[in-house]
């Protein structure tokens, strides 16, 4: 495999690079932060650096990349770009995890070398405690002066082992790990848990240690800002004195994590720790110049220092960009919205899943009452923050089992499509670990991808797209790629438990979709929600991005009851207002409460105004 010269390496799939992007790039014997606003291209820019890095040979076999994010998407995202741009060999040395995937990964490998009494058994079960079985706990084990909230967080901070002989919120941390591995019939650990775990596992086995450092000497860290007190320790156990050179970007107008525990002086601690250069991107390669300039008008409510961006995408629309959008009552104001998309959708401006209308919380409540309009006005409405089995939709589709069964039920759907067909025979060389200088390996990948489609499309054909066939359809694409290569190329499925939930979601939604398909492709745009309004929390939106979005219920009973003191709620607002490429409304509607003065006010100076929206028939505006 030819490698490029440093100097002749050309950024792709963009066609340039801010010069400051261009040197945190070149920036390969020390530690990065890039830090830079929203749209900025950071998650960008770690695809960019990871495809520099492997296509140059400056990370030349066997060396690593590890790439840690804090949400699955993103964490597959970086992947999907790196994937398409390097040979399968290459992209196969960039290892994209979550923060929780990382070290459940670990876990799951070296549990053997856990120390006793934190050794878990191979049955372990993930859990996300809430808040009132931590009270249970405290109860049980009549543990006083100590609230749920202290030892959640303690639980997560406190490094393994841990004595039940010291002040009282240590014992109650060392009796919770006691009551999680005796109490039960199974063992229940939460992801901060399994986080101690490695920790304690990197601290007390130093050839594992080893073998990471070896593995992995170049260290991406995505959305830094909200990295909590616990990951930076286990990134210090993991990391501190080995030569691994650090690249992180983060935007610290994003934090919003505050409440889960995440370091507000992430930063900082991070350029001391690991002696890191900081750089700071200018551009905007999201929005359109007229909304980054509302988008700098709230981001100088968070940080008045902050440096205006450079927007570098042209504006598509004509009209209001942002406004907000007054109503009557809950109907008018449902019936209004689907006819607007509507419209929008007839005249070609867009199409149904350019626009995500986002909720503060209770995604569920809105979309009852978003959905009969929708319907009334044959639009689509997908509430991915919905439960299929025991995993959310949004979760769902961002999954790799889904990723690699979708592509090749879009090959046995279609008579032709290039982009799938390409993309299924990278799954099988990733999956089957062959090296795309292996002429030989890879004719005979060709030619059992070819053989396994002609038959499936003959299934296919015969298979009435109807519920049940689910089974049939996606168990065929299932037992093509072999449920055991996949639960050994993903750590994530190492235990059947953890495979079976997707697997199990996957046929849910795909018998959802079958319900009213017409044909395949029918039922696999359904089931990715082309064509569909996405419906979703704004803290669901983090890190992506929309044509259109609609804030629904700028109203107190709703999700606005975000305060301006509180600086992650403003983040948070932030964070969602920043999606947008071309247009932000937001909805208000008098029947359900009063209207959030301090957000109006907060939009006022860049031009915001609230409209009466006239029964959809058109706006007017009321100044
Ligand atoms: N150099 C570039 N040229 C053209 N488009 C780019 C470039 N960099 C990023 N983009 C595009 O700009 C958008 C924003 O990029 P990206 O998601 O990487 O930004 P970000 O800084 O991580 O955003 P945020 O922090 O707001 O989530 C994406 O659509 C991406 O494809």
């Amino acid at each position: 495999m030819s490698l490029l010269r440093p100097d002749e390496w050309e950024p792709q799939g963009v066609t340039e690079l801010e010069p400051r992007a261009w040197a945190a790039l070149r920036q390969t014997a020390q530690s990065v932060l890039v830090t830079a606003g929203a749209g900025a291209g950071k998650t960008e820019f770690l695809a960019q650096k990871a495809t520099y890095l492997l296509q140059t040979g400056l990370c030349s076999t066997p060396k690593r990349i590890l790439a840690i994010s804090f949400k699955r998407d993103a964490a597959y995202n970086l992947a999907e770009r790196v994937a398409k741009r390097c040979p399968a060999e290459q992209a196969r040395r960039f290892d994209s995890y979550t923060f929780d995937a990382f070290s459940k990964s670990l876990v799951d490998r070296f549990r053997a070398a856990i120390p006793e009494p934190y050794r878990p058994p191979a049955n372990y079960r993930i859990v996300m405690p809430r808040r009132l079985e931590y009270e249970y706990f405290l109860d049980t084990y009549n543990i006083r002066g100590v609230n749920a909230q202290q030892l959640e967080r303690a639980i997560a901070r406190i490094q393994l082992p841990v004595a039940d002989n010291g002040p009282e919120l240590q014992r109650a941390v060392a009796l919770y790990w006691q009551s999680q591995y005796n109490d039960y019939t199974y063992v229940s650990l939460s992801f901060p848990m399994l986080n101690r775990l490695v920790e304690l596992l990197l601290r007390e086995n130093p050839e594992i240690l080893k073998a990471l450092r070896l593995t992995y000497s170049i260290v991406f860290l995505d959305e830094f800002q909200d990295t909590t007190f616990s990951q930076f320790q286990l990134l210090r156990t993991a990391f501190d004195g080995s030569d691994a050179i650090f690249t992180a970007v983060g935007d610290d107008k994003q934090r919003i994590m505050v409440w889960a525990g995440a370091m507000p002086d992430a930063f900082d601690q991070f350029e001391r720790q690991f002696g890191a250069k900081r750089i700071s991107l200018v551009s905007n390669w999201r929005s359109h110049e007229d909304l980054v300039r509302i988008q700098h008008v709230i981001a100088t409510r968070i940080d008045s220092t902050v440096e205006e961006p450079e927007a570098r995408v042209e504006r598509l629309v004509d009209g209001d960009v942002a406004a907000i959008w007054e109503f009557a009552g809950e109907n008018e104001e449902s019936n209004c919205l689907a006819q607007w998309i509507e419209r929008e959708v007839q005249a070609e401006n867009i199409e149904q899943h350019d626009v995500a209308i986002l909720v503060r919380m209770r995604a569920d409540v809105v979309e009852s009452q978003l959905s009969p309009a929708f319907e009334a006005h044959g639009l689509r409405l997908r509430n991915v923050a919905r439960n299929v089995g025991d995993i959310a939709i949004q979760d769902l589709l961002s999954e790799d089992l889904t990723q690699i069964l979708m592509r090749l039920l879009r090959l046995g759907a279609t008579e032709k499509s290039p982009e799938n067909w390409n993309a299924a025979l990278r799954d099988l060389q990733f999956l089957e670990a062959v090296n795309s200088s292996d002429e030989a390996g890879l004719r005979r990948l060709q030619q059992r991808l070819e053989k396994f489609v002609r038959k499936f499309r003959r299934k296919l054909r015969s298979l009435d797209p109807i519920p049940n066939s689910e089974t049939g359809s996606a168990g065929a694409a299932l037992d093509f790629v072999g449920t055991q290569v996949l639960r050994r190329a993903f750590p994530a499925y190492q235990r059947q438990t953890d495979f079976d939930r997707i697997w199990k979601g996957f046929l849910l939604l795909l018998r959802e979709c079958l319900e009213d398909a017409e044909t395949w492709s029918d039922a696999l745009d359904k089931f990715e929600g082309l064509n569909h309004t996405a419906l979703m929390t704004i803290h669901k939106s983090k890190g992506l991005e929309f044509h259109t979005i609609i804030f629904y219920g700028l109203d107190n009973q709703t999700w606005w009851s975000l305060r301006p003191d509180r600086m992650e709620e403003l983040n948070s607002f932030f964070v969602a207002f920043t999606r947008a490429k071309q247009r932000g409304f937001f909805t208000l509607c008098n029947e359900r409460g009063q209207p959030v003065v301090w957000i109006e006010n907060l939009l006022a100076p860049a031009g915001v105004r609230r409209i009466d929206f006239c029964g959809g028939s058109g706006v007017k505006s009321v100044d």
